[in-house]
Formats: structure tokens, C-alpha cells, sequence
């Protein structure tokens, strides 16, 4: 059975289609920069045993025109994987805030769509992208199955010490604030291969995703314990273009001296911080260009960004009373050197200790890059966030 799983981010769209149950990925691709200068397509088909990379440039203004032309490609052309819509039996969605409704993968309908619709609000950047992936999945697969996975799943089983604020519980019961945390279908995913790789069920791990949104989560037992964004996507980290952990006494300043309404402190936490804000570009790869050319910036965004990881890796130690593993991952995780050696320098006392030249020699595939005397084995996992998606597609559907 086809089952074709549609990962939409804040900036991307990633997309596989899987043969399931032999786990076999027909086609993957993804669409990238959407809605900034320079957006692309990357769509590649595997094929006896080979892999034809097609690649258009072209400006993406937004997802639901992405996925457009991604569904294009896959029924289209002589690359084409599909030859009718009922080829495809199954949708995967990944949908980044369930709040507290969904603990596990959901069949869509027209409830399921309301509540991801209520969630909005509390996931500006993502759910409203999420929900348009799924309406033209709809229109165009009308006789496949659709399903969510929510980033917030793995995270349900946070205990509440973590879980909740320290504001009056009529604030959780009656408007259900809490820290749900998201990226779970990436940290489980990792944390799985982590676990396999060690070959140690209860281990301790830190999970650290870096992408366009970034995040952090201690696990131990194979289960999330803590996680740095909270009630929305936006606490923790610094990220591509959100601020991460900032005092809310800033947001009382800018409203009452500076006039902002509720709709400009949004924007400017959501989309006009973190690298961005700070060095210029939300993207990694810009940000790396801008210090080259001498950029302080640009040098300080990074400064901002490692020291925040590193700060984090810290309190999960203590949340976790020790650690056997950290693991990089997502495309500022596996992409960028420097933001590992940069993360891991001077965490010799949690017995965090890189290999230089391991680092630099990691290629696409789970690697532990820590010296042989570290303690602490510091991984570098591919995560595989459609793949996460259409097993537990499949696993809903059989
Ligand atoms: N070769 C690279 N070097 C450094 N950073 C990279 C590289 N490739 C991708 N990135 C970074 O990865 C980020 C996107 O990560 P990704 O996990 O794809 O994000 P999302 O899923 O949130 O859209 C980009 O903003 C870019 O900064
Ligand atoms: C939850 C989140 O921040 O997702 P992304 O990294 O795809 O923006
Ligand atoms: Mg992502």
C-alpha cells in the first residue's frame, strides 16, 4: 500500500512516498525557503535501484502552492511515481499542535479538522500551514485515508512537575495552558535509533533539533521527561526566526511604552527573531556567509544560539541525573559543524567531549562523533520525521 506523508515546517515541506509494510520510499523530496528569496523544489525518485534528482528553482510564495506543485511532480511526466490519485491509499500529515486531544496518530475528519483549527492561535507559524496541506490533500486524493501525526504526542508523557506552570491551576483547567512541546515525532525517532544503537533501553538521553524551529528534549526510558518549547512552539532555543526563552516583562514593557498590540509582539517573537532578528538571515547557511564577510551580527546570532543549546544541555543533566548520549539532529544539526564543536566546547565536566576530525568526517548517517575517552556519546542522527509518519500511519490503518 502507497502511503504518502506531508511534513510541512515553518519554512519547508518535506514529503516521502512510501511503499508500507516493506518500508520502501518510492520517491522524497522537499521544498524549501518557501515564502523568502531563492525557494526551491528537490524531488527524487528511486528506481531499480537508482536515484534521478530533479531540481527546479522557482519562488514559492506559500505551502499550499509547494505541495501543489510537489503532487504535480509525483502524477506527472516521465519521473512520475503514480498514475492515478487512488494509487496513493493513505496521507500522513504531520500536524505540529494537538493540544491535549491527540496522544497518537488520528484518522482526519471534520472534528479532528476543528480542532486543529482551534489550535491556530497557539501555533501561528505551523498549524495553519499544516491544515492547508490537508485540504489540498483532500482535493486531490479524495478516495485516500487522511491522518494526523501531532508533534505534541511523544511529549504526553512529560510528568507534571514539568508539564505545568507555576501560575493558579484554573489557568490549566479552563484554558488548558500547560507545556505541550513539539518535534516529538523527530525525538522519537532519534531517541529510538539512539537506543538501538547503544543497546541500552534506559538510557539517558538529550535530544537536540535543529531546524528552522529548534528544540530540546531529556529522555529516559525511551520517554520524553522535559522539553524546551512549552505551550506554543516559541520557548527555548533561539531558532531561525523565533526567539526562544524570553522574559514576558518584555512584552509588558513593549505594550505599555511602546504601544505594540498583541499582533506585532507576535510577529516579532515569531517571525522577526532569533537568527534573523539577531544576525540577518534565518537561514544557517546565510548566517555562515555573513561571518565570512566579517559580519559581528551575524557572529553574535551564533554565539546566542550555541550558548542557549549548551545551557539547556545543562539543566537536562540535572534533570536527568547524568547522561549517555546527546544527539544532533535536523538540518542545522546535521548540517553544521560548527554549531556541534561550538555546542560541545567546554562541557568537559558532564564528560561531553568531541572528536574534531570525527565532526567533520560525519556523513548523512547515524555517527557518533565523541573521542573515545567521553563519557557521554555525542550522536549525529539523520531524523526521519515521514517515515516516523507513515509507520504509524500504517500501524493505525492494520
Ligand atoms: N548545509 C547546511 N549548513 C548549515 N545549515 C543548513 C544546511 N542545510 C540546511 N541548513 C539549515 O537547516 C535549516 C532548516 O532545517 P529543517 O530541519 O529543514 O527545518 P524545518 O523542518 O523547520 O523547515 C535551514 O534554516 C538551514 O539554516
Ligand atoms: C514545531 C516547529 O518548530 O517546527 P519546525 O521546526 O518545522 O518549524
Ligand atoms: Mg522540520
Amino acid at each position: 500500500m502507497n502511503i504518502l506523508v506531508i511534513n510541512s515546517g515553518s519554512s519547508s515541506i518535506k514529503y516521502q512516498l512510501f511503499k508500507m509494510p516493506l518500508q520502501q520510499a518510492v520517491c522524497s523530496g522537499l521544498v524549501e525557503r518557501i515564502g523568502i528569496e531563492g525557494s526551491f523544489i528537490k524531488h527524487s525518485v528511486f528506481k531499480n535501484q537508482e536515484k534521478t534528482v530533479i531540481e527546479i528553482e522557482a519562488f514559492i510564495s506559500n505551502h499550499g502552492e509547494g505541495l501543489k506543485q510537489v503532487l504535480a511532480l509525483l502524477s506527472e511526466g516521465e519521473h512520475a511515481v503514480i498514475s492515478k490519485p487512488e494509487d496513493v491509499v493513505a496521507v500522513g500529515h504531520r500536524v505540529v499542535h494537538g493540544g491535549e486531544h491527540f496522544a497518537g496518530a488520528t484518522l482526519i475528519n471534520d472534528e479532528v479538522k476543528q480542532q486543529i483549527r482551534k489550535l491556530f492561535s497557539l501555533a501561528p507559524l505551523h498549524n495553519p500551514v499544516n491544515y492547508k496541506c490537508i485540504e489540498v490533500a483532500e482535493q486531490t486524493f479524495t478516495s485516500a485515508k487522511q491522518v494526523a501525526v501531532f508533534d505534541t504526542a511523544f511529549h504526553q508523557t512529560i510528568p507534571r512537575q514539568a508539564f505545568r506552570y507555576a501560575i493558579p491551576e484554573w489557568y490549566y483547567k479552563e484554558h488548558s495552558i500547560r507545556v505541550y512541546g513539539f518535534h516529538g515525532t523527530s525525538h522519537k525517532y532519534v531517541s529510538e535509533q539512539a537506543i538501538h544503537s547503544l543497546g541500552k533501553a534506559d538510557s539517558k538521553i538529550i535530544s537536540i533539533h535543529l531546524g528552522n524551529g529548534c528544540s530540546i528534549t531529556a529522555i529516559k526510558n525511551g520517554q520524553s521527561i522535559d522539553t524546551s518549547m512549552g505551550f506554543g512552539p516559541l520557548s527555548g532555543l533561539v531558532m531561525g526566526t523565533r526567539s526562544g526563552d524570553i522574559d514576558p516583562s518584555v512584552i509588558f514593557h513593549l505594550m505599555e511604552h511602546a504601544g505594540y498590540t498583541l499582533e506585532q509582539l507576535s510577529t516579532l517573537l515569531n517571525k522577526q527573531s532569533g537568527l534573523l532578528g539577531v544576525g540577518g538571515s534565518s537561514d544557517m547557511r546565510d548566517i555562515r556567509k555573513l561571518i565570512s564577510e566579517g559580519n559581528e551580527n551575524a557572529k553574535l546570532a551564533i554565539e546566542l544560539y550555541a550558548y542557549r543549546i549548551k545551557k539547556f544541555i545543562g539543566s537536562y543533566a540535572a534533570v536527568l541525573n547524568g547522561i549517555d548520549a546527546i544527539i544532533f539532529t535536523a538540518g542545522v544539526g546535521e548540517n553544521d559543524l560548527e554549531i556541534r564543536a561550538a555546542v560541545c566546547k567546554e562541557l568537559s565536566y558532564l564528560g561531553i567531549e568531541l572528536d574534531e576530525a570525527k565532526n567533520k568526517g560525519y556523513k548523512q548517517e547515524l555517527t557518533d562523533i565523541s573521542r573515545a575517552d567521553s563519557k557521554v556519546k555525542i550522536l549525529v542522527i539523520p531524523t526521519n520525521e515521514e517515515y516516523e509518519i507513515a509507520s504509524q500511519c500504517f500501524n493505525l490503518l492494520n
